[in-house]
């Protein structure tokens, strides 16, 4: 059981409020021991501007993209933040005003343009957003900040200068990609994102983009779809935030949340509609997991395995183990979308408020599923897992679908462990021990967890009045174990004196090393990338 914290001071309200850019890095003061091997920059995106003139950003999503950087160097820290300059938030410096729109909110047409000019305007179709508030990450020897759209932004990840923006549409056949790619060690980045091809034919396209090329050009030139997964519904494909990758494997989880495309094309005509109003749930189909092999890359068709409804937006890891695929995952229970509850306007309630928001929306869980991979008719209605240390189950029904039922690895009421993260360089797609998670109390970020996915054992760094962000891994050199390590968060103290910090905790049993202090706010960051 995690022990829950209440919050009626509401101090969260201040990671949801806007901030200034810094003119240069500012010094933090440093209390316990930074290893001295950890030199490099936490790199984090999230939004830092929550209003234009007297436009006020709707959704969590929407706030404008700024990096955040602390480098560690020599046992010193300093911290170092920009808006990313993307045509969203240069163009709404510009006029003072919601230009292009955002996920959760609506960009209307200039009011002093004359008649003829909005006509056309309102015609030209509205502009997909490049606000990289996601995420960020490297491609080749470059680093982009992303969001979920076609567009990602090249930045300079040591003095935060924007340098372009690009259109993966016009290397790719997608409309998007996820702000959560994999990566494997020779630099190759895989990727999947919705595909609304010619026809209206709907598939989910699985992307690759290889590491540089002997002739050093951009790696993205050379970006391929790899494999093509089918939609389950005819104009309605899924909402799809991560994946998973073992091996020889890619996973993909087809949630019932849904992308009605009719009302998304129609939505760009109706004045006043976002992203978020194109949004339906399917309230029958359940969830469907995916398969396709890496290696030759193809399909699995014949694997159909369902489970009963979730969101779903952050894989754990996945891997293969004696013929089956196990899946960890950080599930929502029910077809609800989440992201209704995203609102800046509930998040920035007072705490009574925002715990009864929470009550109504679909609960967390993390859950592990198991696929096999061999399957035979004669099993009809018998359980074909046999891995000795799970209780998931996977049932073949006489229509040749595989029903899944989970084994649950962590669970609490309006607690959940999120924006989860794992040992990737040793760990990603193969048997793991643990996992890192943020915790979220009623939505509000309270704590870090790590989890034991073997023996469900959890630990727990928390702090009176103290909001942190993603914990990041990064191993000790030389490491042997798995977590042998620290974790990197970024966490808020509103009341104190110097608000913002960098906490360095140690991995094994989340206790603090050290952390590095400034005297200014941070806002909310979602993710972000260690580079050392
Ligand atoms: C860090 C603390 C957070 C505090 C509260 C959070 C509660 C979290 C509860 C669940 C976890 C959710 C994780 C979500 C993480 C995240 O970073 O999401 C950001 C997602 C964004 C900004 C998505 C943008 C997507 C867009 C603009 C998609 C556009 C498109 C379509 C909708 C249709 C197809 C075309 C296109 C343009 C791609
Ligand atoms: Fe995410």
């Amino acid at each position: 059981m995690v022990s829950r914290v209440e919050h009626p001071a509401a101090s969260y309200k201040k990671i949801f409020e806007s901030v200034e850019e810094l003119n240069e890095p500012i010094p933090a003061v440093i209390t316990g021991i930074i290893p001295s091997w950890l030199g490099g920059s936490l790199l984090r995106m999230g939004p830092g501007l929550f209003e234009v003139g007297d436009e006020h950003f709707q959704h969590l999503f929407d706030g404008q993209a700024l990096i955040h950087k602390f480098d560690l160097k020599n046992g010193q820290v300093t911290y170092y933040r920009k808006f990313i300059r993307t045509d969203a938030y240069v163009r709404a410096m510009t006029e003072n005003r919601v230009v292009i729109t955002e996920f959760g909110t609506a960009a209307y047409p200039d009011p002093c343009k004359n008649i003829f000019s909005r006509f056309f305007t309102y015609f030209r179709g509205i502009e997909v957003t490049d606000n990289c508030l996601v995420n960020i990450y490297p491609i080749g020897e470059d680093f982009y900040a992303v969001t979920e759209t076609n567009y990602i932004t090249k930045v300079d990840p040591d003095s935060l200068e924007t340098l372009k923006k690009v259109d993966l549409c016009k290397y790719l056949s997608v409309n998007g990609v996820t702000a959560h790619p994999h990566t494997e060690r020779d630099g190759t980045v895989y990727n999947i994102g919705n595909c609304f091809g010619k026809n209206m034919s709907l598939a989910y396209n699985i992307v690759k983009i290889p590491p540089v090329p002997k002739d050093k050009s951009d790696p993205i030139e050379k970006s391929q779809v790899l494999v093509q997964l089918p939609s389950s519904e005819r104009l309605k494909p899924s909402y799809v935030h991560s994946f998973g990758m073992t091996d020889n494997y890619f996973v993909f989880v087809e949630q019932p949340v849904k992308i009605n495309l009719l009302k998304f094309l129609s939505a760009w005509s109706f004045r006043g509609a976002t992203y978020m109003d194109c949004f339906e749930s399917n309230t029958s189909m359940g969830t469907w997991f995916h398969l396709a092999s890496k290696e030759p890359a193809g399909y699995l068709s014949s694997h159909k395995f369902r489970t009963s409804a979730f969101n779903l937006f952050h894989h754990i890891n996945a891997y293969e183990d004696e013929g089956f695929i196990v899946v960890d995952l950080c599930t929502w229970k029910g077809h609800e979308f989440v992201y209704n509850y995203l609102y800046l306007a509930n998040l920035k309630e007072e705490w009574e408020e925002v715990k009864k928001a929470a009550a109504r929306a679909p609960q967390p869980e993390v859950r592990r599923y198991v696929l096999p991979l061999d399957i035979h008719r004669e099993d009809q209605g018998k359980n074909l897992v046999s891995l000795s240390y799970t209780t998931a189950t996977a049932v073949l029904d006489s229509d040749g679908t595989i029903w899944l039922e989970p084994e649950v690895l962590f669970s609490g009421p309006r607690q959940a462990f999120e924006f989860p993260q794992i040992n990737y360089s040793k760990c990603c797609g193969k048997k793991y021990s643990f996992a890192y998670g943020l915790g979220l109390n009623h939505f509000i970020p309270d704590r870090i967890v790590k989890l034991n996915v073997q023996t469900k054992e959890i630990w727990v760094w928390q702090e009176e009045d103290s909001y942190p962000s993603e914990p990041l891994f990064v191993p000790s050199p030389g490491a042997t174990q798995e977590d042998d390590g620290v974790l990197l968060s970024v966490v808020v103290k509103p009341g104190a004196q110097r608000p913002g910090s960098l906490l360095v905790l140690d991995a094994r049993n989340l206790t603090e090393l050290a952390r590095a202090e400034v005297n200014t706010i941070i806002p909310i960051t979602l993710h972000g990338m260690y580079k050392p």
